[in-house]
Parts: structure tokens; C-alpha cells; sequence
């Protein structure tokens, strides 16, 4: 089993922390911080793995990337649009350990080459989907990460996030033989975020309600006393 998944399995809270400098509206989200003081702040609430965006338009790049896997030895994923195999090479030399793949964006037969691609460069998979038709195209479904987005990428994750759609979709997850169910986006407080963990989610991708929190262990906390 890869090194994120096993992580993730693992963790006593499956909270994957998310890095990004920006929202989609431009807000900025790291207060003046460094990336490597994120970092901190995340392990210390007992982050078992991390996520950094690269893309552009939330103020991610590369060098943030690199930051953060100095900084960590957690396992990271990039999320980015990759869609071509030489961003798998770069993503594994930038320190990465698993990678953002868009179902929505990809034709299913990008998707199934980019999968297996991403698995024998050892990086495991982090399929993002919003369809049963999505989860359906997605081959070597337990060695991947499965997550619903509860936003829409295709108008840039603006707009409210949709939770009943993790709710709809955990079933058809479930079916396609993940051992990783995971529900990413919008997540915005620690009740919603053990609610989701009650439904069934195997690990939870939560980014603008950390970075704009004051007490990342506070909120943290909070999670693991409502599982209680
Ligand atoms: O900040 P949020 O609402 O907790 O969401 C995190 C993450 O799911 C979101 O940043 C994201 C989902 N899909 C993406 C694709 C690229 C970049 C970023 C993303």
C-alpha cells in the first residue's frame, strides 16, 4: 500500500491539510505565514498527511511545493491540473506522494493511462469526482484515493459547496473498490467534518476553514470529541 494511503488509513483523525495561498475569489489565506510555519501548525494538530495547491490561480507554484516536503515528512499531494506524464515525474522529484487526477477533466482513456501512469511512478492516485459516470471510469480503484468534490472545478471552485453530494456518491465510492473514500471542499467546521466521518469517509480534504482558523488543534480537537 503507498505511503498516503497507508497514512491516511492509519490516522486516529484523517484530516488531510490543505495549503493554498489564496481562495478562487483571490482572499488571501495564509495572513502574512510561511508556507514552512503552516506546516507546524498542521503536524501539530496532527495532520497524518498534507495537500499543497500548485495551481496558479490560488497562488500556488512549485517552489511551494518543495517548501512544504522539506519542511514535512508527512506524505504530500499536489493538486494541480496534471494531465500529462511528464508532471508525474516533476511532481515525484518536487517530493510529492500522491497527485490531484480530475475526472471531470480528463477523457476517460487520459484518465485510465494517467492512473496507471501515476502508480508505477509510485505516487498514488487522488481521483477526484462528482458523478457515479466519474467513478465509474476510474481503473485500479483500490490502490486510489476516491474523492468527491463538493465543489465544482469547472467554474474554478467558486459557488457553495454541495455536502449532500458526498452523501449521494459514498455508496458508488464504496462499489468501485476504494479503500479511501475521501469528501473534499466546503468542509467548514468541525461538526460537518464529523458528520462526514460518521457517514462512512475514510479521510476528509479541508483547506479555507484551517487556514482562516485561529486554533487548527482547537478545531482538530473538536472533530475528534464529536466522534466520541
Ligand atoms: O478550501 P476547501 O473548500 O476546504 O477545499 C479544499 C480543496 O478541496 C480545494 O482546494 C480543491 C478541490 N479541487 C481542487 C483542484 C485544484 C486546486 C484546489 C482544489
Amino acid at each position: 500500500m503507498s505511503g498516503f494511503l497507508s497514512a491516511l488509513l492509519s490516522a486516529e483523525l484523517p484530516l488531510i491539510m490543505e495549503i493554498k495561498p489564496r481562495d478562487p475569489d483571490g482572499t488571501d489565506l495564509l495572513g502574512g505565514r510561511s508556507a514552512a510555519e503552516v506546516v507546524d501548525t498542521y503536524e501539530r494538530a496532527g495532520a497524518p498527511c498534507l495537500s499543497v495547491v500548485t495551481g496558479h490561480w490560488f497562488g500556488g507554484s512549485a517552489d511551494l511545493l518543495r517548501e512544504v516536503t522539506r519542511r514535512t515528512g508527512k506524505p504530500v499531494l499536489q493538486k494541480d491540473f496534471i494531465t500529462r506524464r511528464e508532471q508525474l515525474a516533476t511532481a515525484r522529484d518536487l517530493g510529492a506522494s500522491a497527485v490531484l487526477l480530475t475526472a471531470g477533466l480528463l477523457p476517460s482513456a487520459v484518465l485510465a493511462r494517467m492512473v496507471t501512469a501515476a502508480l508505477a511512478a509510485g505516487l498514488t492516485p487522488f481521483v477526484e469526482v462528482t458523478t457515479e459516470r466519474e467513478i465509474a471510469a476510474v481503473p485500479h480503484a483500490g490502490e486510489c484515493v476516491l474523492a468527491v468534490n463538493n465543489k465544482d472545478i469547472k467554474v474554478r471552485e467558486r459557488g457553495t459547496a454541495d455536502l449532500t453530494r458526498s452523501a449521494v456518491l459514498l455508496p458508488a465510492l464504496l462499489a468501485a473498490g476504494t479503500r479511501c473514500p475521501v469528501s473534499a471542499s466546503g468542509i467548514r467546521d468541525a461538526t460537518v467534518a464529523a458528520g462526514l466521518l460518521g457517514q462512512g469517509f475514510a479521510g476528509l480534504l479541508i483547506g479555507t476553514s484551517l487556514l482562516r482558523s485561529t486554533d487548527v488543534t482547537a478545531w482538530a480537537d473538536e472533530v475528534r470529541r464529536l466522534r466520541r
